[in-house]
């Protein structure tokens, strides 16, 4: 008998649960999954779930079909692919009653990692079909939703870089390797953040601002952040030495309690950025132009309070969370 925390779910055992599972083929260790996830449907489709399968073709496919499904008030749109998969289907659902479900099948899957979603395709459905639902909030750079985190300045260039060039192939070792060259080469820029009413001026290596606690699946930049608490993490890496660069890995590698030497970090609810120049972005991994320069048109970070439903294990790390589940 299918068991969730859920009101809504619970109601939706009588009425039987309608999802829509929006796979990615080319994300990180689809082909590797492929046979596996029609396994998954007929075991859905088996516990009475309504469950359909669409595969994008392109990139944008995951969001169209997201708002599709929130238009047909489908109740679980189920993420087959990655973090890249995730942040395009979280602009279709943001605002609405459709939950988040993840099959995690990415490269790296920073979410499933976060709130502890097994990446066994087997044990990710098991929480779909006995996970707890919670409202958590979405972040917002410009016009876009992030559930992760925006990143500023070296991950930036990063992700920018790798995206161009064949070294993407190589998956993770790629993304080091880029990592490697741009974090050695990176010279540091000026930022002037407003948030909270202050207005900080920093020299950065990196800003981070954060939804959710982990980054790259390994590090944790914004280690406060709880992502149902109407607020966004900063977390800005002062410029450092080439030196200095190696320490500062190493304490965020560990999670030493000395990373915070490095660091200056604060909360608020909205965050207005320029830099003198124009620095790389990155949303959820995913590159995103550069920042303003214009103090009178800054780029502008904010807070969606409680804009999307998610499925999690019910072991969900605690300190992630400032409210109940649903
Ligand atoms: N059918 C498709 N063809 C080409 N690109 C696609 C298609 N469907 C989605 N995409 C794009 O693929 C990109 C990468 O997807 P995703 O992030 O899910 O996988 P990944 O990079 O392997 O995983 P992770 O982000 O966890 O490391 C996203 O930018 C997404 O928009």
């Amino acid at each position: 008998m299918q068991e969730t925390t859920d009101q809504a779910n619970s109601s939706l055992e009588k009425k039987s649960t309608k999802a829509i599972l929006i796979a990615n083929p080319t994300s990180g260790s689809y082909t590797f999954h492929a046979h596996q996830i029609e396994n998954i449907v007929s075991t859905l489709r088996k516990q009475g779930w309504q469950a359909e399968l669409k595969l994008t073709r392109a990139g944008g496919d995951a969001k169209r079909l997201a708002s599709e499904a929130v238009q047909q008030k489908i109740d679980v749109v189920i993420a087959i692919g990655g973090d890249g998969t995730i942040h395009e289907i979280i602009q279709g659902l943001a605002g609405s009653e459709t939950a988040l479900g993840v099959l995690p099948s990415g490269t790296v899957n920073v979410w499933a990692r976060e709130v502890g979603i097994p990446l066994d395709l087997n044990g990710a459905c098991n929480i779909l079909l006995n996970g707890q639902t919670r409202r958590i909030d979405l972040g917002k750079i410009q016009d876009r939703y992030f559930l992760l985190m925006v990143g500023i300045g070296v991950d930036g260039e990063v992700t920018q870089a790798v995206e161009k060039k064949p070294v993407k192939r190589l998956g993770v070792v790629g993304y080091l390797l880029v990592a490697a060259w741009w974090g050695a080469r990176y010279p540091a820029f000026r930022a002037t953040v407003t948030l909270g009413g202050q207005t900080i001026k920093v020299n950065a290596l990196q800003v981070i601002i954060g939804n959710t606690q982990l980054y790259g699946g390994a590090m944790k930049y914004t280690w406060r952040a709880k992502c149902d608490d109407g607020l966004l993490d900063l977390c800005v890496i002062r410029r450092q030495s080439l030196l200095r660069r190696g320490a500062v890995l190493i304490d965020f590698l560990l999670r030493r309690h000395q990373r915070r030497q490095w660091v200056r970090y604060e909360t608020g609810e909205t965050i207005k950025l320029t830099t003198t120049e124009a620095v790389a972005i990155q949303v959820d991994g995913e590159p995103l132009g550069h920042t303003s320069t214009s103090e009178e048109e800054p780029t502008l970070l904010s807070v969606a309070p409680q804009a999307l439903k998610v499925i999690v294990p019910r072991t969900a790390p605690k300190d992630l969370f400032s409210q109940q589940p649903l």
